[in-house]
């Protein structure tokens, strides 16, 4: 504790600049106290420098009173400072900062130092907000002409998108909401940034219940009105997506190597440019090839590095993808922040979260630029590694979200693995096997299913909790809430080290010290339906997996009189 407030009164900011301006009146004040008095003092004098004793003295005491506060404050905020650069350096708005503010924030009580923080936190938000207007404010001015990722959040339709932005991520809290865009540092003369932000179309989302719609905009989830508890039917309802303006820009997706998506691919620029007046983005590499195929698509646009993939979301309306669920996932890896609703035309063999088919690619995309039409909000997972956890708790690489599942196994080491695992600080397990995965609910169909763990439909909020090969008889997968914040780490006397990856991608060495937090990331991803969430994901498990396919019995036979 007194190391803290050492720690404080040398490194921190703001706070700090008050206490010394504190400390520096009370200085000046006793050295004019400490003046020889001047001839010929009049009563007027004498008056004036008991008010300054007294002035002094309550300096004293406040200063006194505040330095215990703000050191504990500039504990937090150099906790918060840390998490939020590295935030800022890893190009992703808030969730990281939400995810560690929401785990300190439980382990907080009375007898604790976030205990107290909890007191001062609301001081120090508002004192973050009002530093953030007023940062606002003096470069909102003027335009110079430097359209720098900064200077454009100052754009109307730009700020009401961040905030928009900042209150589906952080909720109402919203202190993040420019940062997304700052994070971008896009080349200040790059094309796309200059016509960015003016078209995005907006849209409305409704929840409706057992085939009945409804205009229902706001979703609580829980209501304590007059001391009773009741809970809206979550899971049962079905949400519905209505524009409210025309969607203009569409970024199409598409699997490489593969002859009839390109075919499919150029067709469909061809009838959205043709018939629907859109503006198309698609990857470099497929400008390249339907630029070998005909001049005539110089319209279309790319991007030239990945760092403007970080700005997409921005300006792309709906997103298409030609290929099968790795083409999914591929789109929802594109976006580290909130994702355009998905429309997946299935061009692959299996097709969990591809329910469009492509031949009737233009009857499908009328009816979804004309909206209204369902969505499944599919949850992604953001995953952290730690490195030699103990040593370094808040220096962690770049987050990776995943959407279907995250794996630690072992890799090309021949030894069991072992795994401690925690929810928040409850110790869950330790898993000795081949590994574990932390799947979402879309991934329950994908490697989660083939270890063992159940389907789950991929509205329900949750993560699955799936052994691999576990060598004891009793380790059955686990359904956690959504809520949870898991850790996986390598312990210290670990024979190996542990290999984690990423949707099948990605794989990242742990060595021992090191381990996986894991956390439901604040951005889902919106997939259109083809019926609804529900009627497609059963099509999608009687057909890709002929689930519980079974001839009928007949009736002849012996039966219960
Ligand atoms: N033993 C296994 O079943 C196993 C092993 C490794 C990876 N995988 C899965 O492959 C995924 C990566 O997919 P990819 O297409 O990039 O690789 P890939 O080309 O190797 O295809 C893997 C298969 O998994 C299917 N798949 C992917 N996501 C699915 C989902 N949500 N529900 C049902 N099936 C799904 C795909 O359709 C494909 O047939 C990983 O996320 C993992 O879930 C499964
Ligand atoms: N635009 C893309 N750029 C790079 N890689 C991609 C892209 N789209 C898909 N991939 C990768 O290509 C692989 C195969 O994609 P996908 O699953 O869509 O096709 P598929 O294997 O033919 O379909 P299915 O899995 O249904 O059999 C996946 O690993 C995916 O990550």
């Amino acid at each position: 504790m007194n190391k803290n407030k050492g720690d404080a009164s040398v490194s921190c900011s703001q706070p700090e600049n008050g206490l010394i301006d504190l400390f520096n009146s009370e200085k000046a004040v006793q050295e004019l106290l400490q003046q020889p008095p001047v001839q010929g003092i009049d009563d007027h004098l004498i008056e004036f420098s008991e008010a300054l004793r007294t002035v002094a003295k309550a300096l004293r005491r406040v200063s006194e009173g505040k330095a215990s506060a703000q050191a504990e404050a500039a504990e937090w905020k150099r906790k918060y400072e840390l998490e939020r650069a590295r935030n800022l350096q890893l190009e992703r708005k808030g969730d990281g900062i939400c995810t560690k503010l929401q785990s300190w924030w439980t382990q907080a009580s009375p007898d604790n130092a976030m205990g107290i923080i909890k007191l001062i936190f609301p001081c120090i938000l508002c004192w973050e907000i009002w530093k953030e207007q007023n940062r606002r404010e003096l470069s909102s001015g003027e335009h110079n002409g430097d359209y720098s990722a900064e200077n454009l959040t100052n754009q109307p339709m730009m700020c009401n998108e961040a905030r928009k932005q900042s209150e589906r991520c952080c909720g109402k809290h919203g202190i993040f909401s420019h940062e997304v865009l700052h994070n971008g540092e896009i080349d200040s003369d790059t094309e796309m940034v200059n016509n960015k932000f003016m078209r995005k179309a907006s849209f409305k989302l409704s929840w409706w219940c057992k085939g009945e719609k409804s205009d229902q905009h706001k979703h609580d989830i829980v209501s304590f009105e007059r001391g009773n508890i009741t809970t809206a039917e979550r899971s049962s309802k079905q949400i519905s997506l209505k524009w409210e303006s025309h969607p203009q820009t569409v970024l199409i997706l598409t699997k490489p190597n593969s002859t009839s998506v390109r075919i499919l691919c150029a067709d469909m620029v061809r009838w959205l440019r043709e018939q629907k007046k859109m503006e198309i983005f698609v990857e470099p590499r497929v400008k390249v090839e339907l630029m070998t195929e005909s001049p005539n698509f110089d319209f279309v646009q790319t991007w030239k590095d990945d760092k403007e993939t970080l700005l997409l979301h921005t300006n792309v309306d709906l997103v298409v993808t030609l290929g099968g669920d790795g083409t999914v996932l591929w789109a929802a890896s594109l976006f580290k922040g909130p994702i355009p609703p998905v429309v997946p035309f299935s061009l692959g063999s299996l097709g969990f979260m591809t329910p469009f088919h492509s031949e009737q690619y233009r009857e499908c995309l009328d009816s979804i630029l004309r909206g209204p039409f369902s969505i499944t909000l599919r949850h992604r997972l953001q995953c952290h590694v730690i490195r030699d956890a103990a040593k370094s708790e808040y220096e962690s690489e770049e987050p990776i979200l995943v959407l279907n599942e995250v794996t630690i196994d072992r890799g090309i080491s021949s030894f069991l693995t072992n795994l401690e695992c925690y929810s928040d600080s409850s110790f869950v397990t330790c898993v000795q096997g081949d590994g574990l995965i932390l799947s979402t609910t879309s991934g329950s169909t994908a490697y989660s299913l083939a270890a063992g763990g159940s389907m789950v439909h991929p509205q329900v909020p949750g993560i699955l909790f799936t052994p691999i090969c576990p060598h004891s008889l009793s380790f059955r997968p686990l359904i956690l809430p959504e809520h949870v914040t898991l850790r996986v780490q390598v312990p210290f006397n670990s024979r190996g080290h542990a290999w984690a990856s990423f949707d099948g991608k990605d794989r990242k060495q742990l060595a021992p010290g090191d381990a996986l937090v894991v956390s439901m990331a604040p951005c889902p991803v919106p997939t259109a339906c083809q019926v609804d969430s529900t009627s497609d994901f059963l099509r999608s498990i009687h057909e890709g997996l002929h689930w519980n396919l079974r001839k009928t019995q007949s009736f002849e036979g012996p039966r219960d009189l």
